[in-house]
Order: C-alpha cells, then sequence, then structure tokens
C-alpha cells in the first residue's frame, strides 16, 4: 500500500502533489542532480547583466515564466482565484504565463487578466475536445497552445483519468495535425528524451518544454541531465526549448539556462507565497529569483540572456 504523505500546502488532499522523498521519485533525483551542479567563476570584465529576452518572438523582462498551473481556484480561501493571481504576477513583471488543465470559462477569466498566456490542453482521448479547446484560446488571444504529452499513464498502468476525463497517448500524427491546425505556436510540454523532442520538432511544434511534470515518471532522468543532448539534436532548428521542474531559485533558473534552456518555468516553488499572499507573493519571489539569476551571470561573465554558456557547469 502507498503511505500517506502529508502534504505542506493547503487544500484537499491530492488536489496539489508533494514529493514524496522516496528512491523512485524523480522530484527527489532531480533535486539532488540540480544540487550537485558546480558553478565557475569569470568575474573579470564582468558587467550588471540584462535579463530581457525574446520568447516566441516577444520581448519579457526575464526568463523566467509562470508554471502551467490548473485547479488552484478550487484551494482559494476567502473566494481567492490563484490561477488570477499569477497571471496578475506576470502582467505586473511582463514575464509569459501558462496555464494548464482549464476548463473554458476558467480559461477565459484567467486570460481576461491580460497577461500573455500559454494554454496547456491535456491529451485528451477525445481530439474534439482538444480541437475546441485550442480554438477557445485562439478566440481569447493566447499567446501560445500546446499538450502536456507526458500526461498519459495513471499509477494503475492505465490511461490517466482526469475530472472524469480519459487522457490517451498523442501521437506523431495527431502532433503535426494539431500543430498545422493552429496559427499560434504549439508546443510540446512534457519532453524527456532526444527521441520525443525530434518528434515534436518534425510534427512542427515550435517549442518544447523539457519536463517530467514534478515527477510523473518514476526514476525519470533531471530535466537538465537530459536537455544538452536534447538542445545538440534540435541545433539549427528554430525550436525553442524550454525547461520546468524543481526550478525555485535564481541559482537553479541559472543551471538550466546554461546549460541550454531558452527560459525556465517556476513551479511548486511559487506555491506557497501565492496561496499565502497571492500576486505580490509571486511578485516577491521572482524578484527574487531574478535578483539569483543576475547575480550568477555576473559571477560567471554573461552580460545577457543570449550568452549562456555551458562550460561554466561543473559536476560534482
Ligand atoms: C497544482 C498543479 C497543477 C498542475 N497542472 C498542470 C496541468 O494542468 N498541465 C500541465 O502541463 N502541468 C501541470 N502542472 C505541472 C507544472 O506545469 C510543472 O510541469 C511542474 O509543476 C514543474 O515541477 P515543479 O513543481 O517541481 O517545479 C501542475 C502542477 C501543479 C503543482
Amino acid at each position: 500500500m502507498e503511505e500517506k504523505i502529508k502534504s505542506p500546502w493547503p487544500g484537499p488532499a491530492g488536489l496539489i502533489p508533494v514529493t514524496s522523498g522516496r528512491a523512485d521519485d524523480a522530484n527527489v533525483i532531480n533535486r539532488h542532480y540540480l544540487d550537485h551542479l558546480m558553478v565557475e567563476m569569470r568575474v573579470i570584465d564582468s558587467v550588471e547583466p540584462d535579463l530581457t529576452t525574446e520568447i516566441l518572438g516577444r520581448k519579457f523582462s526575464s526568463p523566467i515564466m509562470m508554471p502551467a498551473f490548473s485547479h488552484l481556484n478550487k484551494v482559494g480561501k476567502d473566494g481567492r482565484k490563484p490561477m488570477q493571481a499569477y497571471a496578475k504576477a506576470a502582467k505586473e513583471m511582463n514575464l509569459l504565463n501558462w496555464v494548464g488543465m482549464e476548463p473554458d470559462s476558467e480559461y477565459a477569466a484567467i486570460a481576461d487578466v491580460g497577461a500573455p498566456t500559454v494554454r496547456i490542453i491535456k491529451p485528451f482521448a477525445d481530439h474534439d475536445i482538444i480541437r475546441k479547446q485550442i480554438a477557445f484560446a485562439e478566440a481569447h488571444g493566447a499567446f501560445a497552445v500546446g499538450i502536456d504529452v507526458d500526461h498519459i499513464a495513471g499509477r494503475d498502468g492505465h490511461f490517466d483519468i482526469v475530472d472524469g476525463q480519459p487522457l490517451a497517448t498523442v501521437t506523431s500524427c495527431d502532433l503535426k495535425r494539431y500543430a498545422e491546425s493552429t496559427p499560434l505556436p504549439f508546443i510540446a510540454k512534457g519532453v524527456l528524451s532526444v527521441a520525443d523532442a525530434v518528434k515534436a520538432k518534425d510534427a512542427g511544434c515550435k517549442a518544447i518544454v523539457v519536463s517530467h511534470h514534478h515527477g510523473r515518471i518514476p526514476f525519470g532522468v533531471p530535466p537538465t541531465f537530459i536537455l544538452p543532448d536534447i538542445k545538440r539534436a534540435l541545433a539549427g532548428s528554430g525550436v525553442a526549448v524550454f525547461v520546468d521542474c524543481g526550478i525555485d531559485s535564481g541559482y537553479d533558473a541559472y543551471k538550466a539556462l546554461a546549460l541550454g534552456a531558452d527560459a525556465v518555468a517556476v513551479g511548486r516553488g511559487i506555491l506557497s507565497p501565492l496561496l499565502k499572499e497571492g500576486k505580490d507573493g509571486v511578485v516577491k519571489k521572482v524578484r527574487r529569483m531574478n535578483e539569483q539569476l543576475k547575480e550568477m551571470m555576473m559571477y560567471t561573465g554573461i552580460a545577457d540572456t543570449y550568452s549562456f554558456d555551458p562550460t561554466v557547469i561543473h559536476h560534482s
């Protein structure tokens, strides 16, 4: 029997994923890996860095993005809407906002906040739902759309069912059809191999998120471990490569960016400030992360977000 793990976050048990601490937990492997990446120092001639960056053709104030969260409005106390709160933080700070599985009405309310927003749709077995949600996102001014292709298996070895909706594999053909069906950039979220990265590129995805979706796959390799291989495989393709999982500080963000990420997304790292203080908590958290990121860039002689260099990173 699976032992119960106490959630550090408020809300109904099971709604917000918790890192178990067990050996098979990819979150644990990821944290260990990130913490064992060391950074050499290149300070002579260093300057104060500029964090502004271009993501899929638009300028943002930082390569740190909001996470593709979902369901959080159900845990918002006193009618608070955490999904809108972090979208407001994105708008205030000029960051790229992401939204995960939300019904159209909730998606519209989040999009109405006015931050450039990526809608990540579940790999529903019913392709009609996917097509309708893509069209709805287009009509509501989405910045990009995509599918979290990694959310297929449930813990029982069958296709997962979320909110009563059966999920299914996204084939290369499906991905191509979805990418071709929309004028928006299409994103495959949950890529953790060169094989899937190349399939996403061949299907016409404009970006991938190298991620194991907070440890969906047991014993999953850390995204930053597989990232350099994926970057090599996609070199010259123009496909943007984003990374998430375990990005909790500007130092974590720096390591992923140095290893080749075009941008990174925070995840559960913003949950506590978000649920406790709403938008202001998220702004504070990301400001601190930006400071840490700039600090590391100064120590390594990286002047801007286009000049990261993987040779500063060493493995202990
Ligand atoms: C409450 C919650 C809801 C999430 N919902 C979605 C979702 O609907 N779609 C999706 O692609 N990812 C979803 N994610 C995963 C995040 O987008 C991201 O991949 C993950 O949290 C990164 O790992 P980290 O939390 O260790 O940073 C969710 C994460 C959390 C914590």
